[in-house]
């Protein structure tokens, strides 16, 4: 790529995207971070050979990207502190809820990508959607993809509030995913399994049934009707799932994160 690029944040998301990066080849000696957190520096230079930095200053001029790996409450803070140093940069934002135009008012710039990762992406098995504002050429929209595409799988929006939508599904779904995995486990321990036998069969029934989706062209309802033997097993834990209404209930949740998202751009992200 033969550019340099600057998280502003070196915790969890940044992590994974310097993390793809470096798998693919971009060099650590291109890439600055500014992260107050002491232990998070650490990690950074021991895990990337990186030297981070504890606040912005003159060496962000040379950033040709700047990525917002910074949480929404700390995003305006981190943006005034900014600003002075770098007025040419693409800005790629992952923080949730903030709006682009909040961010624009905030850096005085134009040029700014908003994202919407989730963590598989520290393994390369993320999924991103992406989103850019009109001032954002087709060449930056490229470049960007390459950069988050170093964590997983793309998909770009053409309209800024389905990112809230995307954060509700696949933002915060891996944690929907674990909460699972963690209701199996117990469930498989009291039903008399060893728990980390039960965690392992819950995992690999997660990845098993996951990859079965992604391979097959038949939708998910008829993938749990093959499952589900007349009479059998999964049709009485089926029944007693409708019974309590899991579906509506897990809607319910998924709503709740959507709504989440909205609050955290007009509560955080005022000018
Ligand atoms: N985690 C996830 O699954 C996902 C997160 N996101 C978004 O990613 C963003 C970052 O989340 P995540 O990586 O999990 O958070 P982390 O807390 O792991 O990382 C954020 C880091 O930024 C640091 N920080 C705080 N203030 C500043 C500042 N002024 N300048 C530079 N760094 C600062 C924090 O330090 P300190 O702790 O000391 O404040 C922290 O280490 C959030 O906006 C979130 O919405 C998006 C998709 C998924
Ligand atoms: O919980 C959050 O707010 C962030 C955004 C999506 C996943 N984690």
């Amino acid at each position: 790529m033969g550019k340099r690029i600057a998280f502003i944040g070196g915790g969890n998301m940044a992590s994974a995207i310097i993390g793809g990066l470096l798998r693919q080849g971009f060099s650590a000696a291109d890439i600055d971070v500014v992260e107050p957190w002491d232990e998070a520096r650490a990690r950074l230079a021991k895990d990337f050979g990186l030297a981070p930095q504890t606040e912005a200053g003159a060496f962000l001029a040379g950033a040709d990207m700047i990525v917002w790996a910074v949480k929404p409450q700390t995003f305006k803070d981190a943006a005034a502190a900014m600003r002075a140093h770098n007025q040419h940069a693409l800005h790629l934002s992952v923080a949730a809820g903030i709006t682009s135009q909040s961010i624009a008012q905030w850096l005085g710039s134009e040029r700014i990508i908003r994202t919407m990762p989730n963590t598989p992406a520290l393994i390369g098995k993320g999924i991103t959607a992406l989103y850019g504002r009109p001032a954002v050429t087709q060449a930056d929209k490229d470049w960007a993809n390459e950069v988050i595409a170093t964590t997983g799988a793309t998909v770009w929006l053409t309209a800024e509030e389905q990112l809230d939508a995307v954060t509700a599904i696949s933002g915060s779904g891996p944690a929907y995913m674990f909460y699972f995995m963690e209701a199996m486990t117990e469930a498989g321990a009291k039903l008399g399994l060893e728990r980390d036998q039960a965690y392992q069969l819950a995992v690999a029934t997660f990845i098993g049934a996951g990859e079965l989706a992604r391979a097959s062209t038949e939708p998910p309802e008829t993938l749990r009707a093959k499952v589900t033997s007349k009479g059998g097993t999964t049709y009485a834990a089926i029944t007693s799932l409708d019974e309590s209404g899991v579906k509506d209930l897990f809607a319910k949740a998924l709503f709740a994160a959507h709504k989440r998202a909205g609050e955290l751009g007009a509560e955080f992200g005022k000018a």
